[in-house]
């Protein structure tokens, strides 16, 4: 690492620094440890895997290193490693014997040093084999630094990773420990900072931040002398015919996260149905041509929802691009979602080209982003943190990048959302999303320079939600849960 380089800081006593951050998980987790294999690569993660192995060795545990290439000579400090381990009586063998050996090992634990961040690409077959076969055996697995097979920049496995039961991580957070593929394969995160955090603090290297506590989402408490003008208006706009339920939860979200009034512009045939769902929602019905009564509605609103179940058939495309013809878009705080994300790509020259807007949120989940840049899901998944920000720089936006660790970004600010949970995979709570965006930027912040930060709370505190509703099971929860629970998600992170 340069930064620490530059400050003088020793590359061996941080390699040593690692080693013993993973022995201490040994320690703590596995102490009656049987026999332990470690694996230990050509890189400076094999150098980590072979302090471990030496302390362990010390300690009198039982140890075996297994290596692709057991008798080579390595670079740098793995090879001041490696040389320590051999001089204390270590043993290494070819990672290819590992089949034929771990019968008479017996081990019970297994630490993984194979490959960590200079991992790029697939996995080569030599190593893929290996930890396939090492899948088979049900061992309890520390993974140093990242689990092998695992991209530590975008949480992407092409193939195949070694799936840990903890991963002993180091000095910042990566980024693929978090999101896409990461939460998967990491198991519990420990954390050591090997003394030099400070170093990535002062140094200009770009890092993400990880929204896990509610002090990252604390909203400010409501004066006691307040009435509904004081939390904002914010019109919904969606829910083509015989579609209104997305449009309905969005509404409903907007209120549950505190909004003092929520209008919903919907096709006339879903308003008797809203309003007989939520009475408080104030429900118009449009027939596609907007006529100046709803447009002088939205042109008041503080924030605009578009999207849930507009759908890109005539109806929505025609309230649309009548937003776009009013320039309502261009001027209200919006937040984009679902359809609206569909119709952004198509009239994209007449609403975002030229135009700083800076006013916008959008949301898409991997399909939409994958629309918005004219790329493929898998192109998302291979780099959610590049794609979110390639996203954010085109259309001038905020961006939520949803899915297992969403993304956070208006381009420069990244954060990965790390409350939420799979039991959230289920129809409409991006909608629920989009609701609880501009509840709690109408509600706690309206100030709109500070649409990322606001932007960051909402999703974490959707997540919070989520993960409130499933403390009674995680899998069958639904969104209609999910908004109920937002006003105690909200007490959690008031101050
Ligand atoms: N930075 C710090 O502050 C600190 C960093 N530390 C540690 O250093 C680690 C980073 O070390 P690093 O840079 O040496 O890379 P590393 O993860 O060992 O991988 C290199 C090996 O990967 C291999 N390889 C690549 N792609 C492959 C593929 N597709 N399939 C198969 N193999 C592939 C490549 O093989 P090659 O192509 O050279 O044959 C090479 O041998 C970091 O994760 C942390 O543990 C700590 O010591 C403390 C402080
Ligand atoms: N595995 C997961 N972990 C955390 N959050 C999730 C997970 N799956 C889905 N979510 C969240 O649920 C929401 C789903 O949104 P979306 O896919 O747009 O649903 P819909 O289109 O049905 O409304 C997003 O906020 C997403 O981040
Ligand atoms: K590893």
């Amino acid at each position: 690492m340069k930064c620490a380089e530059q400050q003088g800081i020793d590359m061996y006593q941080l390699m040593e620094a690692a080693g013993h951050a993973v022995f201490d998980c040994v320690l703590a987790k596995y102490s009656h440890a049987n026999h332990i294999i470690v694996l230990a690569g050509t890189g400076n993660n094999g150098g980590d895997a072979y302090v471990v192995a030496r302390l362990i060795n010390h300690s009198n545990m039982p140890v075996t290193v297994f290596s692709p290439k057991p008798q080579s000579k390595l670079r740098g400090d793995a090879e001041i490693a490696r040389q320590s381990f051999l001089s204390h009586g270590g043993t290494i063998v070819g990672l290819e014997k590992l089949p034929d050996l771990v019968d008479e090992l017996h081990p019970s634990l297994l630490i993984d040093g194979l490959l960590g961040t200079g991992f790029d690409g697939a996995l080569r077959d030599e190593y893929r084999v290996a930890l396939e076969f090492i899948s088979t055996l049900s061992l309890p697995i520390i993974a140093i630094d990242l689990p092998s097979g695992l991209n530590g920049d975008t949480g992407h496995v092409v193939d195949f990773a070694i799936k840990a039961t903890y991963t002993v991580t180091f000095v910042g957070l990566k980024v693929g420990l978090v999101t896409g593929d990461g939460p998967d394969y990491c198991g519990t995160l420990l954390f050591s900072g090997l003394g030099i955090e400070q170093c990535l603090n002062h140094s200009n290297i770009a890092t993400a931040t990880w929204l896990k506590s509610p002090i990252q989402a604390q909203l400010q408490k409501r004066k006691f002398n307040s009435h509904k003008g004081s939390f904002g208006h914010v019109v919904c706009i969606g829910g083509a015919v015989g579609m209104p339920g997305a449009i309905f939860m969005a509404a409903k979200s907007v209120l549950r996260s505190g909004a003092g009034k929520v209008t919903v512009i919907t096709h006339p045939q879903n308003v008797t149905l809203i309003n007989s769902l939520a009475p408080e929602l104030m429900v118009f019905g449009s027939d596609g041509e907007m006529d100046q009564s709803i447009k002088d509605r939205i042109s008041h609103a503080d924030i605009l929802v578009v999207g849930p179940s507009l759908s890109v058939a005539p109806w929505g495309e025609s309230v649309f691009t009548q937003l776009v013809a009013d320039d309502l878009l261009a001027h209200i705080p919006t937040i984009l979602d679902a359809d609206a994300l569909n119709l952004l790509c198509k009239y994209y020259d007449p609403l975002v080209k030229n135009k700083n807007l800076n006013k916008w949120v959008l949301t898409p989940h991997p399909l939409e982003a994958a629309r918005l840049l004219d790329i493929s899901v898998l192109d998302v998944s291979k780099n959610r943190v590049a794609i979110a920000r390639d996203i954010a720089h085109k259309f001038g936006a905020v961006v939520v990048l949803k899915g297992c660790g969403s993304i956070i970004t208006d381009g420069v600010n990244v954060a990965i959302n790390g409350s939420g949970n799979p039991g959230m995979a289920t129809a409409g709570m991006g909608d629920v999303l989009a609701g609880v965006i501009a509840g709690v930027m109408t509600n706690f912040d309206k100030n709109e320079t500070a649409l990322q930060k606001s932007t960051q709370k909402a999703v974490f505190l959707h997540g919070l939600a989520g993960d409130i509703t499933a403390k009674n099971g995680e899998i069958g929860i639904i969104s209609t849960d999910v908004i109920e629970l937002m006003p105690q998600a909200l007490d959690i992170c008031i101050k």
